[in-house]
């Protein structure tokens, strides 16, 4: 037999991880039901390991030779990670010994005595991790517990499974210096210390039955320094001359290697599971410039992991087809873990079934992996039916009249350098603003979302099942911004918000509204912790059929004598949080949202409303991994925002807002995108974005978070008016904004009500002071 057919005949079907949730948010409504002491821990523990069960029945039905494990979580898996490892925070150390889940939980969340960890994105994903804190006096200690116990409910249930672990050099770069460690410490430079403790819970699960384990490096498909290479080749020579240990599978995905590949192709480990999708493909010649991987496995992940569409069966196979020659065997994947994608389209009733056949969730993923296996395994006279359905599929989507619109397309292409840029500057329209407005120094605002109560979300309900109608829905609606107005005049707020009562989330409200999106009904996508999202799909050319926020926004502004924000948006994080069409640029699809969002700032500008909030929080996370493929992204990026807001009058206030990011290394284009005034999140960073735009000269107004809002713990008046003098040594008083981190919707009124009583008193006392 050759190599390439030995490969190929041994081909099998494996996944990296899959959605935690289960079919009806299961996992959501049982922590959530813990938190509240309305479920018992063994209630919780019960349902966890129902809902992997059922995972792995559904990956093994699907096809799935080699199910993973380790991959579910109660909340985060990096903070699984910590466990693991013993990196707990010295402040929750107590809490976790007296109760292990409740310190987990107290890690994640905080408490009123402790502050939770930082939770920032994943890559360039929706996804937030909790980010280890670490010190020189961190010591580690290995608890694998969560990790065979797993291993070994897969083994009992006949699977042959493997565990799938956050890697060390991953676990490493994404860890940040504890609060009280000099800012410059390398977490990285704990690496000696680390790796006996992975070595610990590789050898706990090679006794636990685990013939492979993956280690996930997705930081090595960054820009890397030579030290954090070297590192990296350290840390695989070390894990590989292991005696005790099971075969090291080394994972990467969301990009490519690039000079990664050669450090991990070079390493004494067992396979590497490589990204062949999207920013990723370039890993396939990258992959025969090194000369393969002669002695290993190569897993390939050939169906792209974090977006719905359905694979090109017969593109993939060619593709696996030149794998097949680089290593000693070749296996099938998603190019990431499914949890990305929502469950199952089979759950979407109300999808137009021509349309559901060009879509895939993680149920259906795992169906082309394994058919992809089968047709390499056994030859693909053994798919041939799959192979027809999926061509047919594929040119139905290619030739439907929702993806071109010769209207938008005209617009799109009509747009001129003018339309993107505001005609006076900022320093001229500053004062315009100012003489509009008549805002106090540090004028307080917030974000735009207060509490979305389950009475709200009742009332949604109830509407879609027909048990209300849309007047009375609409009543209940105005009856919360009626009240949301007048609790903002009385607690002294100077720039209100309607509360965005009538949104079920900031992207889906809006592409509901747009046409060219589709909705999902089920698709949760797991955001953080308990919360989800449901990410609609941009499938076609994007227009506006009508205003989408102007009769709330003048209802809100009506019944008060303060300047209510209107609150969109923008086109970046439209995309970002959606499943985007992948048959045309980003660019392009951006330029198509912008314009369909330039109206609504019109339509809002002309009805009165005077300051206008357009939302970006997914500005940062979406870009490239790579620094060379960044310029680009923030020319389309930020041109995509001045086309949204460009047209307003200089008098016209345009805020945005960014959250759950490092902003360092955006600040040119944050600057870029020609906003009046700007908040961020910076609470649980203790304002370290405020001296980073200080020292970067930014000349824009600003408003660094005082509060976290993702938090329950309310931070009292002293701690507020802290972090806002904090603010104020690097930002003028006269550019200063007092705001939370990001909108309310996630919290219970007696948190907001407190937590904006000592925010305006902070902002008064500190005011009184200039
Ligand atoms: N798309 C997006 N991405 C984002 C954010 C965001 O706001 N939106 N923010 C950041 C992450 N933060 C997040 C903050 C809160 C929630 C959140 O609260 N999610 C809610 C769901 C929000 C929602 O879609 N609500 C709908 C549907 C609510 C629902 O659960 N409906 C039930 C039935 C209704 C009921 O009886 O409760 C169902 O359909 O099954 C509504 O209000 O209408 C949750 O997990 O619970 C998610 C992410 C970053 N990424
Ligand atoms: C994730 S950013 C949220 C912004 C939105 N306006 C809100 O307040 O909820
Ligand atoms: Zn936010």
């Amino acid at each position: 037999m050759t190599a390439t057919s030995a490969a190929a005949a041994a081909a099998r079907a494996t996944v990296y991880g899959y959605p935690r949730q289960g079919h009806h948010r299961e996992l959501k409504k049982a922590v959530e039901g813990y938190w509240k002491g309305r479920v018992g821990a063994g209630a919780l523990r019960e349902t966890a390991a129902m809902l992997r069960a059922a995972n792995w029945r559904q990956l093994a039905d699907a096809g799935i030779d080699e199910v993973p494990t380790g991959d579910f979580s109660f909340y985060d898996h990096v903070l699984d990670t910590s466990v693991m490892v013993g990196a707990v925070p010295d402040r929750h150390r107590a809490a976790v010994e007296a109760d292990a889940l409740d310190g987990y939980f107290a890690m994640a969340r905080g408490t009123q005595e402790a502050a939770p960890l930082e939770m920032t994105k994943w890559f360039d994903t929706n996804y937030h991790y909790l980010v280890p804190e670490l010190g020189p006096d961190t010591v580690f200690a290995a608890n694998s517990a969560k990790q065979v116990a797993e291993l070994s409910e897969a083994v009992a249930l006949g699977h042959t499974a493997r565990p799938v672990l956050v890697g060390p050099v991953t676990y490493l770069l994404l860890a940040k210096p504890a609060p009280g460690v000099a800012p410059d410490f390398e977490p990285l430079t704990l690496l000696d210390r680390l790796l006996p403790v992975y070595a610990e819970v590789l050898a706990d699960l090679r006794a636990a039955g685990a013939a492979w384990v993956q280690l996930d490096e997705p930081v090595l498909v960054q820009d890397r320094t030579a030290a954090e290479l070297n590192a990296a080749a350290r840390a695989y020579r070390e894990l590989g001359a292991l005696t005790d240990r099971p075969r090291l599978l080394v994972a990467s995905y969301f990009d490519r290697l690039g000079e990664s590949l050669s450090v991990l192709a070079k390493a004494p480990v067992d396979g590497l599971a490589l990204d062949f999708t999207g920013p990723a493909a370039p890993n396939l010649d990258d992959l025969a410039a090194v000369g393969g991987l002669p002695g290993k496995r190569l897993v390939a992940g050939v169906v792209d992991g974090r977006n719905v569409w359905i694979n090109d069966l017969a593109a993939s196979l060619s593709r696996l087809g030149t794998l097949l020659g680089f290593a000693d065997r070749v296996d099938v994947s998603a190019s990431c873990s499914l949890l990305h994608v929502p469950l199952d389209t089979a759950a979407e009733r109300d999808i137009d079934p021509q349309i559901a056949r060009w879509l895939a969730f993680a149920r259906q993923k795992a169906t082309e992996v394994a058919t992809l296996a089968r047709g390499i395994a056994q030859g693909t006279g053994t798919i041939a039916a799959q192979l027809a359905a999926n061509r047919a599929d594929l040119a139905s989507r290619s030739t439907s009249t929702l993806t071109r619109d010769p209207a938008v397309r005209a617009r799109a292409e009509a747009v001129t350098d003018a339309d993107t840029r505001r005609p006076e500057p900022y320093a001229e329209r500053a004062p315009a603003q100012r003489a509009r407005l008549r805002l106090p120094a540090l004028p307080t605002t917030t974000i735009g979302s207060f509490p979305q109560t389950s009475e709200l979300r009742t009332a949604r309900a109830d509407l879609r099942a027909g048990r209300i109608d849309t007047a009375g829905y609409e009543q209940r609606i105005a009856a919360e911004i009626q009240d949301v107005i007048s609790f903002q005049e009385k607690t002294g707020i100077d720039v209100l918000v309607h509360g965005e009562p009538e949104r079920n989330d900031m992207v889906q409200y809006f592409a509901e509204q747009l046409t060219g999106y589709l909705a999902t009904r089920h698709g949760w996508v797991q955001s953080y912790g308990t919360r989800y999202v449901r990410p609609p799909i941009l499938a076609g050319d994007i227009s506006r059929p009508e205003p989408m926020t102007v009769r709330w926004t003048t209802y809100a502004q009506s019944l008060t004598d303060r300047p209510v924000k209107g609150m969109l948006t923008g086109p970046v994080t439209m995309l970002a949080w959606s499943f985007v069409r992948d048959d045309q640029p980003l660019a392009d699809t951006a330029r198509h949202v912008a314009l369909a969002l330039r109206d609504e700032v019109s339509d809002l500008e002309a009805a009165g409303t005077a300051v206008i909030q357009v939302d970006e929080p997914a500005l940062r996370e979406t870009l490239p991994l790579r620094t060379a493929d960044r310029p680009s992204y923030l020319a389309w990026a930020t041109e995509a925002f001045r086309l949204t807001t460009g047209g307003v009058r200089a008098d016209t206030q345009i805020h945005t807002h960014m959250c759950y990011a490092e902003f360092g290394d955006i600040l040119p284009a944050i600057d870029d995108l020609d906003a009046d005034v700007i908040s961020l999140e910076a609470a649980r960073s203790h304002m370290q974005v405020a001296t980073e735009l200080a020292d970067a000269h930014y000349p824009r107004e600003v408003g660094p978070g005082v509060y976290d809002i993702h938090s329950p713990r309310v931070p009292g008046p002293a701690e507020t008016a802290t972090l806002l003098r904090t603010a104020l040594a690097a930002i003028p008083a006269d550019r200063l904004w007092a705001n939370p981190d990001c909108g309310l919707k996630t919290r219970a009124w007696p948190e907001v009500r407190a937590s904006l009583d000592h925010l305006v008193a902070a902002a008064q006392e500190v005011r009184s002071t200039l």
